[in-house]
C-alpha cells in the first residue's frame, strides 16, 4: 500500500471548472480524486478525462443501483473510460453485483476496483429504522460485506468505525474505503458515523474519502497537510 496514497479527495463541485481548480492544488503523487454525483451529472466523462490528463487516479462514485444488465452496463461505461475505482450499492443484491464483476472483468486492459456500498456513512439506527430494518448499522454493514466479497468484488464503502470488525470477517485484500472522516476540529455536517483520519488509519482503513474537511477549508492545501501528518503519525 502506497501510504501517500492513502487520501481519495473528493471533488464535489458544481462545475468543471472548479473541480479542476481545486486538483490543480493536489499533488497526484500524494492523493486521489473521487467524481460524485453532483459533478459527474453537471460535466460528464470530460472531468474524469481531464482528470487522467493532470495524472490522477479517478474514483467514479456513482454508487449503481439497478437491475443486473443496467448496473453491470454502466460498470462497463466507467471501466472503459479508465477509472481507478467504481462502485455500486451492495443492497442491489448478489446477482447485481455478479453480473457487474463478470461484465467489468470482460474489458480489456481494465484493472478498474469495483467495491459496493454497505451503509452510508450518513444514516445511523434511526435511518434504517425508517426504511423498515430494525437492525444496528454495524450488524447489516458485516452482511452486506460478506455478501460483496462473495459476489466477487474487490472491497466495500463503510464508515471507519465498522473497519475493526469487518477486518475480522474479510480477507486481507479486500478494501475498505470509509468516507464520513473529520478531522477533530471539522465541521460534522450531514455525517453520523465518523472517525478522525488517525483513528481511520488505526483501524485498518485502506482509503479515506475526504471531502469538505479539504475543499471547503480557507486553506485546502494546508487542511489536507494536517490530514496526511495525522495519517502518519497514526501509522
Ligand atoms: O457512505 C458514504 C458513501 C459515499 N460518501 C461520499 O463521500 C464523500 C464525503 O464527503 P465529505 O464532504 O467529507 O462528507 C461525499 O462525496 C459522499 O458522497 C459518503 O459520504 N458516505
Amino acid at each position: 500500500m502506497n501510504d501517500a496514497k492513502r487520501v481519495i479527495v473528493a471533488l464535489d463541485y458544481p462545475d468543471q471548472l472548479s473541480a479542476l481548480s481545486m486538483a490543480d492544488q493536489l499533488d497526484p503523487e500524494k492523493c486521489r480524486v473521487k467524481v460524485g454525483k453532483e459533478l459527474f451529472t453537471r460535466a460528464g466523462p470530460e472531468v474524469v478525462e481531464a482528470l487522467h490528463k493532470k495524472g490522477f487516479d479517478v474514483f467514479l462514485d456513482l454508487k449503481f443501483h439497478d437491475i443486473p444488465n443496467t448496473t453491470a452496463k454502466a460498470v462497463r461505461a466507467a471501466a472503459e473510460m479508465g477509472v481507478w475505482m467504481v462502485n455500486v450499492h451492495a443492497s442491489g443484491g448478489r446477482r447485481m453485483m455478479e453480473a457487474a464483476r463478470n461484465e467489468l472483468d470482460q474489458v480489456n486492459g481494465a484493472r478498474t476496483f469495483l467495491i459496493a456500498v454497505t451503509v452510508l456513512t450518513s444514516m445511523e439506527r434511526q435511518d434504517l429504522a425508517d426504511i423498515g430494518m430494525d437492525i444496528e448499522p454495524l450488524e447489516h454493514v458485516k452482511r452486506l460485506a460478506l455478501l460483496t466479497q462473495n459476489s466477487g468484488l474487490d472491497g466495500v464503502v463503510c464508515s471507519a468505525q465498522e473497519v475493526a470488525p469487518l477486518r475480522q470477517i474479510v480477507a486481507p485484500e479486500f478494501q475498505l474505503v470509509t468516507p464520513g472522516i473529520r478531522p477533530a476540529d471539522a465541521e460534522v455536517g450531514d455525517q453520523k458515523r465518523i472517525m478522525t483520519p488517525g483513528e481511520a488509519i488505526g483501524a485498518g482503513s485502506t482509503h479515506l474519502v475526504i471531502g469538505r474537511p479539504i475543499t471547503r477549508a480557507a486553506l485546502p492545501v494546508e487542511a489536507l497537510q494536517r490530514i496526511e501528518n495525522e495519517i502518519l503519525a497514526a501509522r
